[in-house]
């Protein structure tokens, strides 16, 4: 297979260019891609050594083309890799009685392998559009289709098919891996595949580290880490995360949404997701697309500012301590057409003909002090502007 192929030369790559810590993660999504304990086995064998030894970047990577090499010569089952919807909302409202609160109407679709970005101020209705979309609150109108690879005999199994993290995650007893393998146990999944699934698993979520630690030693971000891990044990086909990102450093963030854009890539097992955030720089760059909630309902420019529904601008984020009408007249020539400042950042609008080039090289030869620009014209970031 293809992809396949081409994702093993892509982690080979990234050993030999010395990023060995995506090169490890990437790795293992391949080795569970084979869907075969014996490469797991030796993946976990490469583990142990990776954290005992602590090999410098040369001897890892020569290492871990040896296993790359076995990863490739077993191969992959997985057949259909085609984009499918796996699930369609259309028109679908939620009203609370107490406080009058009314979500949607909305129309969502999630297709496999895709993420979904669910941004918006607090109290928006992110939650309520979660719990929704997965079958945990019945909406007041509309219609919810899911089409999973097999259909779901009752609501128990739309459950494992469609997993909601909570913001606020189940609290558990016991060891890492004694969770893990009742997961797995759960699922049908014994003996030896049990123990290797389980340990690969949690060396793919960072854990392994921590795999003789008892859960409520964890930190809350690898508490959120290892929630993760024991979700996609059990397969599912749709994620569903309230906030994850909430208790994670900046780095710990950027991982995670890596992390999900690779495992719902998977060959064997992909799945979408849907993830609600108030991070929303680092959300749009993994989502596929952005569902933006305004006091429950859907956000876009014409529902911003009607009047220029089709006027559209380059429109730049800037961090500068330049005073405002200096900053106006110089960028005069570079087609300013608006500005706002928010207390923090401008907010700068150009004629729609303009690039950030255009500008830079006019902040630049106006010797305009910046410490940050970013060109949020298609990004949500333009409507949290006032
Ligand atoms: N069971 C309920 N009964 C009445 N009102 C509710 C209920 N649940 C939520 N709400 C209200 O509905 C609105 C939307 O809440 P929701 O939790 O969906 O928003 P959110 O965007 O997820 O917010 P946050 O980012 O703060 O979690 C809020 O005003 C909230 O107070």
């Amino acid at each position: 297979m293809d992809i396949f192929e081409n994702r093993l030369s892509e982690v080979s790559q990234h050993y030999q260019n010395g990023d060995v810590s995506l090169g490890f993660r990437r790795m293992i999504d391949s080795a569970l891609d084979t869907g075969k304990t014996s490469i797991l086995k030796d993946m976990i064998e490469f583990t142990e050594w990776k954290y005992k030894a602590q090999p410098d970047t040369a001897a890892e990577n020569q290492k871990a083309q040896g296993l790359i090499l076995k990863i490739r010569n077993a191969g992959t089952p997985a057949k259909d890799l085609s984009a499918q919807p796996l699930i369609l909302a259309k028109g679908i409202s939620k009203s609370y009685s107490k406080g009058g609160f009314k979500l949607g109407p909305l129309d969502v679709s999630v297709q496999k392998s895709e993420i979904v970005g669910l941004v918006g101020e607090n109290g928006n209705g992110k939650t309520t559009l979660l719990r929704a979309l997965g079958g945990e609150l019945q909406p007041d109108s509309g219609k919810i289709d899911y089409h999973f690879s097999t259909p779901y005999k009752n609501s128990y199994d739309l459950q494992t098919r469609l997993v909601y993290i909570p913001q606020r995650i189940e609290v558990l007893r016991g060891g890492l891996m004694d969770n893990l393998q009742f997961t797995l146990t759960t699922h049908g999944i014994t003996g030896e595949d049990n123990f290797y699934l389980a340990q690969t698993m949690l060396a793919r979520m960072g854990l392994w580290p921590y795999k003789d630690l008892n859960w409520n030693r964890l930190s809350s971000g690898y508490k959120m880490r290892f929630e993760l891990a024991r979700t996609l044990l059990r397969k599912p086909e749709v994620l569903l995360l309230d906030e994850p990102l909430a208790n994670l450093d900046i780095l710990a963030q950027q991982i995670i949404l890596e992390d999900l854009r690779y495992l719902s890539s998977s060959l064997l097992h992909p799945f979408g997701v849907v993830l609600s955030s108030q991070q929303l720089y680092e959300v749009e760059k993994v989502s596929d697309k952005i569902i933006f909630l305004d006091k429950g309902k859907l956000v876009n420019d014409s529902s911003i500012q009607p009047e220029i529904e089709n006027e559209k601008y380059l429109i730049l984020e800037v961090d500068s301590s330049a005073e405002r009408e200096k900053l106006q007249l110089q960028l005069q020539s570079a087609g300013l057409v608006k500005v706002h400042f928010n207390g923090g950042n401008y907010v700068l609008y150009f004629a729609e003909d303009k690039s950030i080039q255009d500008v830079m090289a006019v902040m630049s030869s106006e010797k305009i002090p910046v410490t940050y620009i970013r060109d949020i014209s298609n990004s949500s970031r333009r409507f949290f502007i006032n």
